[in-house]
């Protein structure tokens, strides 16, 4: 039973397929609930990564306190937990929804439940939350809130007939969905006297606390100055500051069970502090540690170099700093020929990939190459060895190759009917299996497709939105691997490999995929004073090539007779243009050649 005090609280997260107004919905709870005036609110609060608000997507998650004074007359906490809405992150979701209670579900009444929304319902339900229907975007012209609260009611399962029909944007009937979270999230419960037991589902690293953990209290207390230990390293610290945000931290003198918040304790080495540990009292510890997160496997791998050979360690850095909020990043140190000192890199899918990269530059600075992005094939060698290969150079040579490999998935794609034989041909294009194909109602279509993952990973969802003019919604998840006729693509830079742009194809692809980066090696490689020869090569057989022509580049040409500071500055570019090179052979290859080969999709 919840003690009067946790009768106040309410802990939920808003789930949502993408773009269906989560952001929005976060807004104006935020407002209405008087927090901040919508002057100093910056756009969409809780997004509050710069890199989320250009992208429009919600990748790590906030979490904030609001105080809400019911129609009952009562005042409530009520603490939102953000989730992020790509296909990439449903770890991410999980995480926040075991601090949770309860899950405001929002639906967009033009478009209806997608891909998206089934998976996040599915992760609610699996925590045992109560799930808070809300049907957004009724002020579109397009809306059919009747029609999408039956669809809730046919394909979830759900009661929607009280759902609250809202337009987040227009800021009408929010005061139902605060209403309805009082009514229908439970309370928390958790004995507060009972030995400290909190959940850490996310923490970032500020540099003069160290690292900040957000934390739900299941168990006990969490107060200023005592000592705590963290159950997974057994590692212990004092506390220093307990709080919550209300968007900013407020310093409280403690967290009892059934509130969320965080907590500094001078953590400065970010392995201390994972998430999804349980911290506990040091004097009086808990048993058992809460059940932490589902593990989640990497999916994705490549090589991160730094742009700049010094700049190594700084990488190691960063990446240790993301690693702490990011279980799902994983990486270890490898070397290149063409690239030198770096790491090879896992990542749950391509946008938490380019995500990732994208932090390293503009967070920590760094000036990056990236190669390929690689699955991880499993190859079984001719004297039985078996060997996981997520880094192409690391492919034994074919005569020593049984069998190869490759994962597999299988794919929920949700489209109206007119989009299927897009769709269709699309999947088929990109190797799939149709398995299954399902009629939601009249107008929508489910299929599912069995596909190679390093079909879906590249540009798939790209391709997909295009062909169905933003329709088409997609999850999946990976089912084990399948034999498949594998080849290793190398190109070949003036006779020379190059380590960082091999590749591993589908033996059917390795022709359209090799010419196709040769020609864009020919756009990047500036002309020498020899002819260059760019080659692709499947073992020892060539299979397309294209050539550099010889040109004497004399860039003083343009300015005879000319000033002479002019002349200066001119050949000061140049030099700083040749930083930006890396050496293959005798060839230099400028670092965003190594970049453009590798974006497929044009
Ligand atoms: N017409 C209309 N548009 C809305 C409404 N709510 C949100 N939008 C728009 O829908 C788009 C997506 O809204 P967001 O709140 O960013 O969506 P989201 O679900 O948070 O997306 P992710 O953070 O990427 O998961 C934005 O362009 C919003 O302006 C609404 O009630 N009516």
């Amino acid at each position: 039973m919840p003690s009067d005090r946790q009768k106040k609280i309410r802990n939920f997260s808003i789930i949502a397929h993408i773009d269906h107004g989560k952001s929005t919905l976060a807004d104006r709870l935020i407002e209405y609930t008087g927090l901040i005036s919508q002057r100093e609110m910056q756009n969409q609060m809780l997004d509050n990564m710069d890199l989320e608000r250009e992208r429009g997507i919600t990748i790590k998650l906030q979490t904030i306190r609001l105080v809400y004074k019911a129609k009952d007359g009562e005042e409530y906490y009520l603490n939102l937990i953000d989730t992020p809405g790509h296909v990439d992150f449903t770890y991410e979701v999980s995480r926040s929804l075991a601090a949770c209670e309860g899950a405001v579900l929002i639906v967009d009444a033009a478009q209806g439940i997608e891909a998206q929304t089934l998976a996040n319902v599915y992760l609610a339900l699996e925590q045992d939350l109560e799930i808070v229907p809300v049907i957004n975007k009724i002020d579109l012209p397009s809306a059919r809130p009747d029609e999408i609260k039956a669809e809730i009611e046919d394909i979830i399962g759900l009661d929607a007939s009280e759902a609250p029909l809202i337009s987040a944007k227009e800021g009408l009937n929010i005061e139902d969905v605060l209403e309805s979270i009082v009514k229908n999230v439970p309370s928390p419960t958790g004995d507060e006297d009972a030995p400290l037991k909190a959940l850490i589902f996310d923490s970032y690293y500020d540099s003069y606390k160290g690292v900040i953990a957000y934390i739900r209290v299941m168990e006990g207390q969490m107060r200023k100055g005592m000592k705590i230990k963290m159950m997974a390293t057994n590692k212990e610290f004092e506390v220093v500051e307990v709080g919550a945000f209300s968007p900013g931290a407020i310093p409280m003198e403690y967290l009892s069970a059934g509130d969320v918040g965080y907590v500094a304790a001078s953590v400065k080495d970010v392995r201390h502090c994972r998430v999804g540990d349980t911290i506990t009292d040091a004097s009086r510890p808990t048993l058992e540690p809460l059940p932490g997160y589902r593990k989640v496997n990497p999916m994705v791998y490549c090589g991160i170099y730094p742009a700049e050979g010094e700049k190594y360690e700084d990488i190691r850095d960063a990446l240790e700093k993301l690693q702490v909020n990011d279980a799902a990043l994983v990486f270890e140190a490898e070397t290149s020929a063409a690239l030198g000192f770096g790491f090879r890199c896992g990542f749950l899918g391509l946008l938490h990939m380019e995500i990732i990269q994208e932090r390293l530059e503009r967070e920590f600075n760094l000036d990056l190459i990236t190669t390929a992005p690689s699955v991880i094939y499993r190859v079984t060698k001719t004297n039985g060895e078996v060997l996981m290969i997520q880094n192409p150079a690391n492919m034994p040579v074919p005569q020593e190759i049984r069998i190869m490999e490759e994962p597999i998935v299988k794919t929920t794609i949700m489209v109206p009917n007119t989009y299927v034989g897009a769709v269709m041909e699309l999947c088929q294009d990109r190797r799939g299996e149709m398995k299954d194909m399902q009629y939601i109602d009249d107008t929508r279509v489910n299929l599912h497709y069995e596909m190679p993952l390093n079909e879906v990973i590249y540009d798939f969802f790209d391709a997909l939105k295009s062909r169905t003019k933003g329709y088409g919604s997609l999850d999946y998840e990976l089912i084990g691997y399948r034999q498949s006729d594998l080849v290793k693509l190398d190109i070949l830079i003036n006779s020379e490999q190059v380590d960082a742009l091999s590749f591993i194809v589908h033996e059917s692809k390795a022709y359209s995929r090799g010419k196709s980066m040769c020609e864009k090696l020919k756009d990047e490689i500036p002309r020498h004073q020899f002819p260059i020869p760019l080659q692709a090569a499947v073992g020892a057989k060539i299979i397309s090539r294209e050539t550099i022509k010889a040109l004497r580049k004399d860039v003083l040409a343009k300015c005879y007779g000319g000033d002479i500071s002019r002349k200066k500055k001119l050949l000061e570019k140049q030099k700083e243009g040749k930083k930006r090179m890396r050496q293959v052979g005798n060839v230099e290859v400028p670092q965003k050649a190594f970049m453009s080969v590798l974006k497929l999709d044009d």
